[in-house]
């Protein structure tokens, strides 16, 4: 019989428990999470360290996942879990493309890859090489910033290099902040394993981490797709001096509505400024408490 959605355990990367919406079949359980009210499933499988996609379904015959060679998957799925509910509980939107598609992870990519990303169809974790990074999939900042990528790419469609690039990686970095609210870094929680206290990148204080936190301070290189992870500084600075002031449950739905109605693929950092401008003000009114702080964020951003 196909007992649906079990209620499963898992042990995390940081060595955490954790429930899992489970799926049994054939004497089998399966990360394959039903529960959700999306046409598709949140699904979670193993490149078992190679490259080949999307790999086979994270399985165990008795619902408990708690091998340490499982933690990767177990919090790939957990997080998506996690912030599926958020998209659809705090911005009434039902998965990456708003009508419900499947959510896809795979983990164990590679070897020793210290990366995470969307491919355009899935979310896909390196396991880190046990310095720089553990297994990324254990952050819920990073589960957060890859599938908010799949939003950018399904809304704003923000081209991913030079200012629209950097945006399209403060976007994913702010809605990271929005759900990891323990702080105003990224990554932290897999980020060199040995090395406590620091973080990939930080939003309150960019240069921490070689960030530019200002627009006189913006590097042009063509590197990295024209520096999309580092002048990302430049907007996550300003998201934290919104976020500091307004508070998260304001800011996150004047992101939403900028990223979902006025930002579009060629958007520079000005026309992030007027979208955010033009969300507060159909939210807050224009020359609002919640319109001044966002003005005055990108204006010590050195964006007007
Ligand atoms: C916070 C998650 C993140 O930045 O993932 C990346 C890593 C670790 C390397 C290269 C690209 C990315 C990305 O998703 O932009
Ligand atoms: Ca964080
Ligand atoms: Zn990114």
């Amino acid at each position: 019989y196909n007992a649906v959605n079990d209620a499963g355990s898992g042990v995390g990367v940081l060595g955490d428990t954790k429930p899992l919406n489970t799926y049994f079949s054939s004497g089998t359980y399966y990360l394959y999470d039903t529960t959700k009210a999306m046409t598709g499933v949140i699904e979670t499988r193993t490149a078992a360290n190679s490259t080949s996609l999307p790999g086979n379904y994270s399985v165990d015959p008795d619902n408990n996942f708690n091998a340490t060679s499982q933690r990767a998957d177990v919090d790939a799925h957990y997080y998506a879990g996690v912030v599926y509910d958020y998209f659809k509980n705090t911005h009434n939107r039902n998965s990456f493309d708003n009508r419900g598609a499947t959510i896809r992870s795979t983990v164990h990519y590679s070897r020793n890859y210290n990366n995470a990303f969307w491919n355009g169809s899935q979310m896909v974790y390196g396991d880190g090489d046990g310095t720089t990074f553990r297994a990324l999939s254990g952050a819920l900042d990073v589960v957060a910033h890859e599938l908010t990528h799949a939003v950018t790419e399904r809304t704003a469609g923000l081209e991913y290099q030079n200012q629209s690039g950097a945006l399209n990686e403060s976007i994913s970095d702010t809605f990271g902040v929005f759900l990891d609210k323990k702080n105003y870094l990224i990554g932290e929680d897999v980020y060199t394993p040995n090395k406590p206290g620091d973080a990939l990148r930080s939003l309150s204080d960019p240069g921490l981490y070689g960030q530019p936190d200002h627009m006189s301070k913006y590097v042009n290189t063509t590197a990295d797709n024209g520096g999309v992870h580092t002048n990302s500084g430049i907007p996550n600075k300003a998201a934290y001096l919104t976020i500091s002031k307004l508070g998260t449950s304001v800011a996150e739905k004047i992101y939403y509505r900028a990223l979902t109605v006025y930002l579009s693929p060629k958007s520079n950092f000005k026309d992030a400024r007027s979208s955010l401008l033009a969300a507060a003000a159909d939210l807050y009114g224009s020359g609002s408490t919640q319109y001044n702080a966002v003005a005055s964020a990108w204006t010590q951003v050195g964006v007007n």
